[in-house]
């Protein structure tokens, strides 16, 4: 049975989980494991239903309403004998056979989650409580893929599990990372009450290939007018800070803690941590040192520091980032030029 180490103490569930199917255990059961990816049309879901597949003993399917993810990102698994793709919404219940959950659905840019604040909540609110009822039916373990943002703008730098955040719950944000928080609660209330096996991921800033080209998050937009010769538009003050973690290191970060035997929460994340401002500097020299640096308004309750404590990740699942940002930029860069259709000047 999992344990829940967060904030240091030691919880044990008092209810055994619900039983997989019956034919989990017949004799002659040759089924794959069979996976749903919530939200694997989006720029880290289908990433990790590329690494997914790698498994032949892995049955993917995907569940997406295509508000920020594309059919595009799955192409090549689509008509995949062990693939399925569902354009569905989770704030509708969902029902079908699974053993795993990894749920990703929803908008993770700041631009996309404000653009329908409401719907972000439903979908953090309501879609989690229909994975969990998903999870509480058939018995699967369900992964939420929840957000360095449940620490707001925070107090406590690097940030540890244990600190339980400085959040406004009035704010233009507040449908994400209030919505994030209330998921997270309703993972635990699940686990505590019915016993559902449940993994949580606290997500620091990830980027790499496949981000929308006009996402809004900070690396695609420096990366994307980098190539187009556009300033790129350093948001004021530019002092604050944030940590970037390669889609790669995220996945496999990601798949460790479904597999293993700790509830987390866990921070997923890259502890490098760099200023706005050092960003733009590092994307210009590497991309385009001709390109201007422009310092333009901010946005309401942006939180001024950011980097994981990634003690508990380290010891709990064997796992630490391997790609500098210097080394992941080259990479997206490189999946930017193709998509934009510009090559590097010589
Ligand atoms: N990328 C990051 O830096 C980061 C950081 C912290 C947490 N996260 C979390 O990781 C997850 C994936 O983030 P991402 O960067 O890949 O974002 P993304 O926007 O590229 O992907 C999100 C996917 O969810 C889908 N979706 C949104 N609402 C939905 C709904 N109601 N029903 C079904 N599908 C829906 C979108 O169409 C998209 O395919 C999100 O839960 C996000 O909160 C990401
Ligand atoms: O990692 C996380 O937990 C969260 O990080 C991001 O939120 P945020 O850090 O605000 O992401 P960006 O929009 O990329 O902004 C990062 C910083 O870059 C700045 N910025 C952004 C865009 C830009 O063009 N220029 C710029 O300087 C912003 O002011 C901010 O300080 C994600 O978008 C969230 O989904 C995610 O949950």
């Amino acid at each position: 049975m999992a344990t829940n180490t967060a904030n240091g103490e030691h919880q044990t569930t008092t209810k055994p989980p619900p039983l997989p199917s019956p034919l989990r255990f017949s004799k002659f059961f040759q089924s794959n494991m069979r996976i749903l990816v919530t939200g694997g049309a989006g720029f880290i879901g289908s990433h990790l239903v590329d690494k997914l597949m790698e498994n032949e003993k892995n049955e993917v399917i995907v569940a997406d309403n295509y508000f920020t993810g594309s059919k595009d990102n799955l192409k090549k698994w689509i008509g995949h004998p062990r693939f399925e793709l569902i354009r569905h919404d989770v704030t509708e219940p969902l029902l079908i056979e699974v053993d795993q959950i990894y749920h990703l659905a929803c908008p993770a840019s700041p631009i996309f989650y404000k653009y329908n604040p409401v719907k972000t909540i439903k979908t953090n609110v309501i879609g989690t409580l229909n994975m969990l009822g998903l999870a509480k039916r058939v018995g699967a373990r369900i992964l939420l893929t929840s957000t360095s943002e449940v620490y707001g703008d925070p107090l406590v730098h690097p940030q540890p599990e244990s600190y339980w955040g400085n959040v406004n719950p009035i704010g233009v944000r507040s449908c994400y990372d209030e919505g994030k928080r209330v998921a997270e609660t309703l993972m635990f209330d699940y686990h505590r009450q019915h016993g559902i096996e449940i993994r949580i991921a606290r997500i620091f800033n990830t980027y790499g290939p496949r981000m929308n080209i006009d996402d809004g998050r900070v690396v695609s937009n420096f990366i994307a007018q980098a190539i187009r010769d556009e300033p790129l538009t350093v948001q004021l003050p530019g002092t604050q800070t944030r940590s970037f973690c390669y889609v790669s290191d995220m996945v496999d970060g990601l798949i460790r803690l479904m597999e293993g035997e700790n509830t987390g929460p866990i921070n997923i994340g890259n502890p490098g941590e760099f200023t706005m401002l050092e960003l733009a500097e590092t994307v210009k020299e590497l991309i385009n040192p001709e390109v201007e640096i422009k310092m333009v308004d901010n946005t309401p309750d942006d939180p001024r520091q950011r980097k994981p404590d990634i003690t508990k990740a380290k010891e709990l699942l064997g796992w630490e980032p391997k790609i500098k940002l210097r080394d992941g930029l080259p990479l997206m860069e490189e999946d930017f030029r193709h998509r934009l259709g510009v090559a590097k000047k010589k």
